[in-house]
C-alpha cells in the first residue's frame, strides 16, 4: 500500500501540435484509496495513467510512489498491476497460466505460485477454473482473470483503463461492485480510469474530473455531484440545470440571485467565488432537486412544459420559465400531465450551487 504523487505532470507528444495531453495536473492520491480519473473521450486519462505505469515519460513534472521518484523508470520497475478494457489475457495459456505469468517472470518457486494463483483465483470467485481454456470463459469471467493476474504479484498499485467497457450493462453493474470489494479486500491503492459518471460514482473514494487535459475538480463523489466546481463539472456528472441569473447580494458563502419568473434565492457559493451585486452568476440545480407543484401555489415559479419523458424510475420534464429551458425529473407525476400544461417549480434552495463558468 502506498500513495502516489503527480506533481505538475504534462505530456505533451511529437505529434500532437501545441496542445498538450495533459497539462498541468497536481494529484496526490492517499495509500490504499480507489481514485478515479473521469472525463470525455480525449480528456487524458489514460495519458495520465500511462504515465503512472511508466508508458509514457512525463514531459515534465514528477511522479512519486512514496518517497520515491519513479518519474523515468520503466514499467516493469515499478510493481503496479495493470488491467485493460481488452483484457489482453493470452489466449493460448490456461487461466492458471495466464495468472501465474507475472509470478514466472519475478521467479516464484512453483510451489508458492501454485499456492498465490489458487488464492487470487479464490478472491475474484474464480476457484477451480484454473484450468480452463480463455476461451470458454464469458466476458466478464475473462475480466476477473485480468484483475487475478494484476494482483497475484502484490502490487503496490493497481492501475485500471476503462476495464468494464467490454461487458454488458447489467455485468458491467456486477463486476464494479466486485472490483471494488477485491481491491478493498487486497487494501492495493487503485487507480481508475472511467468516462462513465455513474461507475466513477458507485466505485471511488475520489474522483479527479478532468477536461482538455487539466483537472477541473477533484473530490469525493458527493462533493463532486453536490459542490460542481465549475459549469462543465455541473454538465458532465449526471444532467444540470446551469442557470445565468443575476446577482442581488453576495457574502463570503452565499450569493442571492432572482429567479426567472420573480423571486429571489440566497444559494451555497464556493469561498473566492468573487461575485458581487449588479453581476451575474451562474447557478447549478439537478433535475431532481426541483418539485414540480401547482401554479397556485404562490412561491413556486410559473412554467410551461415543453417536453416529457417517462423513463420509469422518474419522468424527465422540459419546463419553459420565463424563456429559460429547466429539466425536472419528478419521481411521482400527476397522471395525464402533458406538453402544454403550466405547473410551477419549486427548486430545493439548499441545492442550489454557484459555479464558475
Ligand atoms: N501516442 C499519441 N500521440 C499523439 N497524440 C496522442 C497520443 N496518445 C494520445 N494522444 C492525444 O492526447 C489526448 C489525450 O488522449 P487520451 O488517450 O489520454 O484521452 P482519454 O481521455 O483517455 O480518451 P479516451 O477515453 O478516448 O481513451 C488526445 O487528444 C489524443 O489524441
Amino acid at each position: 500500500m502506498i500513495d502516489v504523487t503527480l506533481e505538475s505532470v504534462s505530456k505533451r507528444f511529437a505529434r500532437g501540435g501545441d496542445t498538450a495531453a495533459v497539462d498541468d495536473v497536481d494529484i496526490t492520491i492517499a495509500a490504499g484509496e480507489f481514485f478515479t480519473l473521469l472525463g470525455p473521450s480525449g480528456c487524458g486519462k489514460t495519458t495520465t495513467l500511462r504515465m503512472v505505469a511508466g508508458f509514457y515519460f512525463p514531459t515534465s513534472g514528477r511522479i512519486r510512489f512514496g518517497a520515491e521518484d519513479v518519474t523515468r523508470r520503466p514499467p516493469n520497475k515499478r510493481d503496479t498491476g495493470m488491467v485493460f478494457q481488452n483484457y489482453a489475457l493470452f489466449p493460448h495459456m490456461s487461466v492458471a497460466q495466464n495468472v501465474a505469468y507475472g509470478l514466472k517472470i519475478r521467479k516464484v518457486n512453483r510451489a508458492e505460485s501454485r499456492r498465490r494463483v489458487e488464492e487470487a483465483l479464490a478472491e475474484v470467485h474464480l476457484g477451480g477454473y484454473g484450468e480452463r481454456r480463455i476461451d470458454e470463459l464469458s466476458g466478464g469471467q475473462q475480466q476477473r482473470v485480468a484483475l487475478a493476474r494484476a494482483l497475484v504479484i502484490r502490487p503496490r498499485t493497481l492501475l485500471l483503463d476503462e476495464p468494464l467497457s467490454n461487458l454488458d450493462a447489467k455485468l458491467r453493474e456486477e463486476t464494479r461492485t466486485e472490483i471494488r470489494r477485491i481491491q478493498q479486500e487486497a487494501g492495493t491503492t487503485a487507480i481508475y480510469v472511467t468516462h462513465d459518471q455513474a461507475e466513477a460514482m458507485a466505485m471511488s473514494d475520489r474522483i479527479a474530473v478532468m477536461q482538455s487535459g487539466r483537472v477541473q475538480q477533484i473530490g469525493a463523489p458527493q462533493e463532486i455531484y453536490h459542490q460542481p466546481a465549475n459549469a462543465f463539472v455541473a454538465r458532465f456528472i449526471g444532467r444540470s440545470n446551469v442557470l445565468d441569473l443575476p446577482v442581488v447580494d453576495a457574502t463570503e458563502r452565499s450569493v442571492t440571485v432572482r429567479l426567472p419568473g420573480g423571486g429571489e434565492v440566497a444559494v451555497g457559493a464556493p469561498a473566492g467565488h468573487g461575485r458581487k451585486a449588479g453581476e451575474n452568476a451562474l447557478v447549478s440545480v439537478r433535475p431532481e432537486h426541483i418539485a414540480l407543484t401547482a401554479t397556485t401555489d404562490p412561491g413556486a415559479l410559473p412554467g410551461r412544459i415543453t417536453e416529457v419523458e417517462f423513463t420509469g424510475m422518474a419522468t424527465n420534464l422540459v419546463v419553459d420559465v420565463a424563456g429559460e429551458s429547466v429539466q425536472v425529473a419528478a419521481v411521482d407525476v400527476p397522471a395525464g400531465i402533458a406538453v402544454g400544461d403550466q405547473v410551477g417549480l419549486r427548486p430545493n434552495r439548499e441545492r442550489m450551487w454557484v459555479v464558475r463558468p
